[in-house]
């Protein structure tokens, strides 16, 4: 040891120490003196001096080694010792004499025990009295045995706090022990720190095992300083369960998976660049071995280890093609919709600029399909849309675009045409084999379609416009009596948008009270009066003015809106016939034509019962006008509501008879009443030896099945004498009166009748009335 100073009252402190406090602590050196005086007056060294406390403090303690040893090569260490004490002023130092009273301390052993730590003070003054208690037990065990480390608590206002404490004994020149100094780390922060580490590695833990996900981290192999491949060096729980992959830990992965990098290169190049690079990548991935999507995420470990997490997305993945496959076609058929045909149009037309040929768009619609849903139900309707489109993808090449934009639409592509005629020859095609009849559920059911093209460049340049102008078209086909194809042309626009407006006018007609009836009267031929009337509507449109029946009603039908408007004409129908009753028109009834449309309604009964109860009229005084097409189509569902309708006790007309194909079977199973002679055979009969033997046959059968024959159309009295001569029963026609307003044909009948009854019954010469229809 170097050379030591004796102070007064036995305390030997090594000369280094006490050099380093004059130095640095000038006053304080004089007051070190004090330390060893009869009343320590105490010593803290101010800043600055605080490695020198420590230093003295580790200087004291080496001062005991010196003691022993007192050589050169312990002077050396307590010079290295001294040094690193100098550096380190966290150190709380104080020193108590053999009493256990304080004597010296730092500020940093201020800081850690409080304003308690005084010259003077003892343990109590620090902490509660078991802490101090046990404190001081320790310092006489130093005292008495020598240097020991304790860990310990120190109680203070703050909270407790726990200290690694290191207490030295202190020796005077004869080696007696006269004190002990105590260096007091605070370990508390290290500790909680330890804990909260602890905890954080056990969660993590917690974590890895837990996830939801795979996870394995791998030590890279390195030949030649590059990675050539991977060792499973930890996996988690879940990694079974993700890969189906048993015991892979300590196992090469091209051990666990040898055909990894010949079908899964993607995936080994990415571990390589991740573990080179230090980038972390996430991205999915179709794992080819396993056959399965991962979404998968890559990293580097601060120790150089490749952690991959992973989970399997398989089924979200097929979930987004199932959605994305909705996105562009359509579920019933699965064919493309709307917007992938759109697409395909758009190449279609890029292609045609190119080779210098033609696109076309068409426009397929059913015929009257909303009818086929209506009646025989929705399934049906599902049969017949999935067997057309299977007719229309034969009918077409696979360069061609089949789609269903929705209910009975389709849209057809047709790429690299030469001229817009070899449209018109593919829609020909698809015409034909779409109307040939479908077998389902035993029913023979028929269905046609109307199409509309147009053709680029023609008719346009992009989707929009081409497939406006396909529905003008295809709108067209329909108006001119569907079943057929149209091409687009400037006209058609024109008929189209009118035609567009009507429907949208008339969805607001009936509530705007733009409807009328007017009636026509029908005429007993053998008796000359007027046994009844037909019912006729009228639209009087605000701005076109009167619309004929003939204009609207399909349109009507088309949107189903026949069904309010035609209870609106059987309401009113049946009110004026009913009032008729007791107006001198006694034994007057009313014909009203129903539309296909109405019958199909499950309802439609109740509609005419309500309407008969609510007017009062008898029911044999309402007969319902049926074309023979209601009775043809789909015969046996319809059976069963004019059965219904039978019930009620009105009559049953078939309108327009000859015209169709009603068998005889059916008349007498619906059990009509009058059979209606279509005017297309009334009006030239006087000249026309066919019509002749058509409308003799008609009135023949009639008769033979017991039925009534009235003639419509009939204008000259050439004919109606000829239909007199025939034995038809009843007239209907401009010859008698042009359809009235309703005070107007009762003002009609009851002049007729007054005359006929001055007559004597004979039957008078009628005059052609000319009232506007
Ligand atoms: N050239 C000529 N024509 C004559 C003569 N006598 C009557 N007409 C017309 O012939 C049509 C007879 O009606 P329809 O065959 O049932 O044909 C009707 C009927 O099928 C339908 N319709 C009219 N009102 C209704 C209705 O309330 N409901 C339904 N579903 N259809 C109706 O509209 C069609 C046309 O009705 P309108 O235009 O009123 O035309 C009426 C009538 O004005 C004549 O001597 N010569």
């Amino acid at each position: 040891m170097g050379r030591c100073v004796d102070r007064p009252g036995g305390w030997r402190v090594p000369a280094l120490i006490v050099a380093a406090y004059a130095v640095l602590a000038g006053a304080a050196g004089a007051a070190l003196a004090g330390l060893t005086g009869p009343t320590p007056a105490g010593l803290m060294l101010e800043q600055g001096g605080v490695a020198a406390v420590n230093a003295l403090a580790l200087g004291l303690w080496l001062g005991r080694a010196g003691r022993r040893g007192r050589d050169a090569g312990a002077a050396r260490a307590m010079a290295r010792a001294f040094d690193r004490l100098a550096a380190d002023a966290t150190l709380a130092v104080h020193v108590k004499d053999r009493d256990g009273r304080i004597r010296l301390f730092n500020p940093a052993a201020r800081r850690l025990f409080g304003p308690g730590l005084v010259a003077g003070a003892d343990e109590t003054a620090l902490r509660p009295a078991a802490e101090a208690a046990a404190a001081a037990a320790r310092d006489r065990a130093a005292l008495a045995g020598g240097l020991r480390e304790d860990e310990e608590t120190l109680t203070t206002p703050a909270g407790p706090r726990r200290l690694g404490v290191i207490r030295l004994p202190l020796y005077d020149g004869d080696g007696v022990a006269v004190g002990v100094a105590g260096l007091a780390r605070d370990l508390t922060e290290a500790e909680a720190a330890a804990t909260a580490l602890r905890q954080s590695e056990s969660r993590l833990r917690a974590l890895f095992d837990n996830m939801l996900g795979g996870v394995a981290f791998h030590q890279p192999i390195r030949e030649g300083g590059r990675v050539t491949g991977f060792r499973y060096l930890a996996t988690n729980a879940r990694f079974e369960a993700e890969t189906g992959l048993v015991d892979v830990v300590g196992r090469r992965v091209d051990e666990v998976l040898p055909d990894l990098a010949a079908r899964d290169r993607r995936l080994v190049e990415a571990a390589v660049r991740v573990i080179e690079q230090g980038r972390p990548e996430r991205f999915d991935y179709f794992f080819h071995i396993l056959g399965r999507w991962y979404e998968v995420a890559m990293f580097r470990t601060d120790d150089g280890l490749l952690g991959v997490s992973f989970h399997d997305i398989s089924d979200r993945k097929s979930a987004e093609s199932r959605v994305e496959h909705l996105a562009f076609h359509d579920l019933l058929t699965g064919l493309p919709n709307r917007r992938l045909a759109e697409d395909r149009m758009s190449q279609a037309v890029a292609h045609a600029d190119r080779a210098g040929s033609r696109a076309a768009l068409l426009v397929l619609d059913l015929d009257g399909f909303k009818a086929v849903n209506e009646t025989l139900g929705h399934e049906v309707g599902d049969t017949v849309i999935r067997g057309v489109a299977a007719r229309l993808r034969d009918c077409l090449r696979e360069t061609d675009t089949l789609s269903r934009a929705g209910g009975d639409e389709f849209l057809i592509v047709l790429t690299d045409l030469r001229g817009g005629e070899a449209a018109s020859a593919i829609a020909a095609k698809i015409l034909a084999r779409v109307a040939e009849p479908f077998e389902i559920q035993g029913l023979g059911l028929v269905t046609t379609a109307s199409i509309g093209i147009a053709v680029h460049p023609d008719d346009g340049e992009d989707f929009a416009t081409l497939l406006k102008k396909a529905d003008t078209a295809m709108y067209q086909a329909k108006a001119e009596g569907r079943a057929g194809w149209r091409f687009f042309d400037e006209r058609m626009n024109r008929d189209v948008a009118a035609l567009l407006r009507l429907r949208a006018g008339l969805r607001r007609a009936l509530d705007r009270g733009e409807f009328e009836l007017h009636y026509q009267p029908q005429l007993d031929l053998a008796s000359g009066r007027v046994i009844g009337a037909e019912a006729l509507l009228r639209w009087n449109h605000p701005d076109l003015g009167r619309v004929t029946p003939d204009r609207f009603i399909p349109l009507a039908e088309e949107t189903g809106q026949i069904v309010p408007i035609g209870a609106w004409v059987l309401e009113q129908a049946c009110r004026r016939a009913a009032a008729w009753q007791g107006e001198g028109l006694d034994g007057v009834g009313v014909a009203v034509n129903l539309s296909a449309v109405q019958l199909q309604r499950d309802d439609f009964d109740h509609t005419v019962a309500a309407a008969l109860a609510r007017s009062g009229l008898a029911p044999d005084r309402l007969e319902l006008e049926l074309t023979e097409s209601v009775l043809i189509k789909d015969a046996e569902p319809r059976l069963a509501a004019l059965s219904r309708l039978k019930a009620l006790g009105v009559r049953l007309a078939i309108d327009d008879f000859g015209t169709g194909y009603s068998s005889l079977s059916y008349l007498k199973r619906f059990a009509v009443d009058r059979l209606k002679i279509d005017r297309s055979f009334v009006a030239d009969l006087a000249d026309a030896p066919d019509d002749d033997a058509i409308v003799r046959a008609v009135i023949q059968m009639a008769h033979s099945l017991g039925l009534r024959a009235i003639a419509e159309g009939v204008e000259t009295t050439a004919v109606r004498e000829r239909l007199r001569a025939l034995g038809c029963d009843e007239i209907q026609g401009y010859l008698l009166a042009r359809p009235l307003p309703a005070d107007a044909f009762a003002a009609f009948v009851r002049d007729h009748h007054a005359a006929l009854d001055s007559a004597g019954g004979a039957v008078p010469s009628l005059p052609i009335l000319a009232n506007p229809a």
